[in-house]
């Protein structure tokens, strides 16, 4: 088959790996490059709670809103000073490897977003053992369908998701907004340091209990979704920007590349930037500075929008 036809994912290289290597090419903390595999990890979450600490203390907000009936589905709405009817929203799901993270130590770009006018929302989900993958898809539509309800009027809603969040956040480009009654606003979607196709995950060891079967993997894998039954953006208008960081491991650079490259066949405005010198983890805590690429890229494409 040709290119264009998808076929490439016979070839792909983790087919080849071993797996020691699949387990070291999907574990991000060992590729960071300034600090020790743990010592990143507990800087993760330092670093979370302290922003969200300062993001809750600082602003307006309005924590632990329910958007579903579940004890885990709630989400936190921050503020801008200037609060309208025709605010845009950037809406985060958190990363984690779908077992891990919480919306309260995640409200890292809240500072410079809500300063320029931009509510942001940290939404939870159910992560594992508690839910499965497709509950927290199904989660994850659900806390948009509740954005666009409470907000009708809004400029925009923008999914950002990092790593797992960012799968999550890209599986919205699949859903079915007809069967919940309001179709939201989309008008971009900012993917970081993401996963795309999960097939390579049920090979590692910390990560298989997530997906039992081989059908788990391919329906909550955007790629493969995207390439055996494209969608159409809702609004042609609505930009998606696939980045990863250039210390992320050769895997996750090579999904974001191929679902970059995905998205464009399908016909999306799509975009990709591997950032330069950040790792899996720094692409997301340089969001919490205005000044930075990421969040200028990010705050252009909301205003030029709206
Ligand atoms: N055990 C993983 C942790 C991990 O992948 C992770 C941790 C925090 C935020 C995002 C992560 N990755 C993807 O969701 C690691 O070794 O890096």
């Amino acid at each position: 088959m040709d290119v264009l036809g998808g076929n490439h994912r016979h070839e792909a290289p983790w087919k080849r790996m071993s797996k020691e290597e699949l387990d070291n090419q999907y574990s991000p903390s060992r590729w960071v490059i300034r600090l020790g595999a743990e010592e990143a990890m507990r800087t993760y979450s330092q670093i979370g709670s302290e922003v969200t600490k300062r993001a809750r203390a600082t602003g307006r907000s309005l924590l632990d809103v329910p958007y579903g009936e579940g004890e885990g589905e709630k989400l936190d709405i921050y503020l801008p000073e200037a609060v309208s009817e025709a605010m845009p929203f950037l809406v985060f799901f958190h990363g984690g490897y779908w077992q891990s993270g919480s919306k309260d130590t995640s409200a890292f770009m809240v500072s410079p977003l809500t300063a320029q006018g931009v509510a942001v929302v940290v939404v939870a989900y159910d992560i594992a053992p508690k839910g499965t993958l497709d509950q927290m898809v199904d989660q994850v539509t659900q806390s948009i369908v509740f954005v666009q309800k409470r907000y009708p009027g809004n400029q925009g809603i923008y999914l950002c998701g990092h790593s797992a969040g960012a799968q999550l956040a890209a599986m919205m480009l699949l859903a079915n907004w007809i069967k919940h009654g309001v179709t939201p606003n989309l008008k971009g979607f900012f993917l970081l340091s993401g996963v795309y196709d999960l097939e390579p995950i049920m090979h590692t060891s910390e990560n298989a209990p997530l997906l039992p079967t081989l059908e788990d993997a391919q329906r909550n894998s955007p790629l493969w979704q995207l390439e055996t039954a494209p969608t159409q953006p809702a609004d042609p208008a609505c930009r998606i920007l696939v980045t990863v960081g250039q210390h992320d491991s050769p895997e996750f650079r090579r999904q974001s590349r191929e679902f970059h490259q995905t998205l464009c066949r399908g016909g999306w405005k799509a975009s990709f930037a591997e950032l330069h010198d950040v790792d899996h983890f720094e692409i997301l805590w340089n969001l919490t500075q205005e000044d930075y690429v990421l969040t200028q890229i990010i705050l252009k494409t909301i205003f030029q929008q709206s």
